[in-house]
C-alpha cells in the first residue's frame, strides 16, 4: 500500500498555474525529491502536501483515504519543515522543542534531540543569538522528536555545514529504513545510500 498517492493534482500560486495533472506515489520506505529551478512550485507543492495550502485540482490519498476526509489523523502523522526555522527566536533551543514535543506527542526527550543534532551546548541560550545553521538544527531537532512515519522537508540542507548533512543524510536513512517515507526538495546532491529515491521533475520558472 502507498502512503501517500497524489492523482491529478494540479498547484497553483495566486493567478499562476504551476504544474498541472501530476500522479506519483510515496511508498513505505521511500523518497521523492521534488526538484527543478528557482520558482518552479517546488516549496509550493510541498505546502499543499502538507495541508497549508489547497490544491487547484486533484485528490491527495493517505493510506487510500482522501485526505479532505482524514485530514486530522493526516496531520498527527506528518512533519513538515519549512525552507525557514519555525523557530521561535525569544525561546531557548530547549523551551522549543518542550513546546512542540507538547502539541506532538513526542516520543523522545528535547535534550536527547539536541544532542542527536550537535547543539546541547547551546539548549539554554535565546535562539536570537544563534547562528543560521544552528537556528536550523534546533528546527531539525523535531525529527528526532516525533514518529511520524511521513517527513515533508523544502530545503532542509541549507545552512548546513558538512558534518550535520552528513548527520541528516544518516537520519533520512534511517527513517526510510525503518519504513518511513519522505518529500524533499534540496538544491543538493542527496545520497541516501541504499534507500529508494524517486525525482520528481517541476517546470521551468
Ligand atoms: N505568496 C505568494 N503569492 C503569490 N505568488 C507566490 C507566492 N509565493 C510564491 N509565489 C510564486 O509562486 C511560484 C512558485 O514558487 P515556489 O516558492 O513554490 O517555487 P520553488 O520551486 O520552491 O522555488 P525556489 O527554488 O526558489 O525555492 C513563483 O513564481 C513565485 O513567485
Amino acid at each position: 500500500m502507498s502512503m501517500l498517492r497524489i492523482e491529478k493534482l494540479t498547484i497553483s500560486r495566486g493567478e499562476r498555474i504551476l504544474a498541472t495533472d501530476l500522479n506519483f506515489q510515496v511508498k513505505p520506505g521511500e523518497a521523492l525529491v521534488a526538484e527543478g529551478p528557482n520558482g518552479s512550485g517546488k516549496t509550493t507543492l510541498l505546502r499543499t502536501l502538507a495541508t497549508l495550502s489547497p490544491p487547484l485540482r486533484g485528490t491527495i490519498y493517505w493510506q487510500d483515504h482522501a485526505l479532505s476526509d482524514i485530514t486530522e489523523v493526516y496531520r498527527s502523522k506528518m512533519l513538515f519543515l519549512g525552507h525557514t526555522p519555525a523557530v521561535k527566536l525569544d525561546l531557548t533551543p530547549e523551551e522549543n522543542l518542550k513546546v512542540y514535543a507538547r502539541l506532538a506527542g513526542a516520543v523522545t526527550e528535547p535534550s536527547a534531540a539536541l544532542e542527536c543534532l550537535g547543539i546541547r551546548r547551546y539548549a539554554a541560550t535565546l535562539c536570537r543569538h544563534l547562528s543560521a545553521g544552528q537556528l536550523r538544527r534546533v528546527a531539525l531537532a523535531r525529527l528526532i522528536l516525533t514518529a511520524a512515519p511521513l517527513w515533508i522537508l523544502d530545503e532542509p540542507f541549507t545552512a548546513l555545514d558538512r558534518q550535520t548533512i552528513d548527520g541528516l543524510s544518516s537520519l533520512l536513512e534511517e527513517h526510510l529504513a525503518e519504513g518511513g517515507s519522505a518529500i524533499i526538495t534540496t538544491h543538493q546532491q542527496l545520497s541516501l545510500g541504499r534507500a529508494s529515491v524517486a525525482r520528481l521533475p517541476l517546470g521551468t520558472g
